[in-house]
């Protein structure tokens, strides 16, 4: 049977980590969105924001994932925003199985801490901003995220032990559904 597996949340929570490891151990093609957009647009999404603007960007993703969503038996790592535009969240509700990783804010805010710099809507910010960035983006975005099919906790993922069981854990969550 065809899979085809979105994963969705907020910046930090895991979609290419778990993503990448949940792919192998299911023997799926892996897709990071982000990453596909960089390929197929020779330019990353960092330009593409500067060139472009956001709403520039939101154009580009829409298309690349809908180009996405055309590859068989992939796991597909989405961006934080990709559910949130458009009727992105329907298209993917549509066609494959979307899973919410929901990641704590204790664990996104760690995590983003270091990792800022590719991130367009984080580069800069100071920690207390970067709070208030995450606090209001979790409280926007749930509206779309929460339409997901399924929920997965994603704060496990801080060592290759944890990815393992996380990835075990995942993969028992899909083949019950
Ligand atoms: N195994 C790990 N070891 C250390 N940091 C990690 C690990 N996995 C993820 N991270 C941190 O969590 C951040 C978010 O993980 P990532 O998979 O990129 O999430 P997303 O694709 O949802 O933004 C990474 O940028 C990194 O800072
Ligand atoms: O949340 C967002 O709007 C974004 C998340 C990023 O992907 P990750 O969630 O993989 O960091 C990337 O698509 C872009 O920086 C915009
Ligand atoms: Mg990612």
């Amino acid at each position: 049977m065809m899979k085809r597996v979105y994963l969705i949340g907020y910046m930090g929570s895991g979609k290419t980590t778990l993503g990448k490891a949940f792919a192998q151990a299911a023997h799926l093609q892996f897709i990071d969105l982000d990453w596909y957009i960089e390929e197929r647009m020779h330019k990353s999404i960092k330009d593409l924001f500067a060139e472009r603007g956001e709403e520039g960007f939101r154009q580009v993703e829409r298309n690349m994932l809908h180009e996405a969503g055309e590859f068989e038996n992939v796991v597909i790592a989405a961006g934080g925003g990709t559910p949130c535009f458009f009727d992105n969240i329907d298209y993917m509700n549509r066609t494959g199985e979307t899973v919410f990783l929901n990641a704590s804010f204790e664990a996104l805010f760690r995590r983003l801490k270091v990792a800022k710099s590719k991130r367009p809507l984080l580069s800069g910010k100071t920690d207390e901003e970067l709070k208030e960035v995450i606090r209001n983006g979790l409280a926007e975005r749930m509206a779309f995220y929460g339409k997901a099919k399924h929920w997965f906790p994603s704060d496990y993922l801080e060592s290759r032990e944890q990815i393992s069981e996380s990835v075990e854990q995942l993969k028992k969550m899909l083949e019950e559904s």
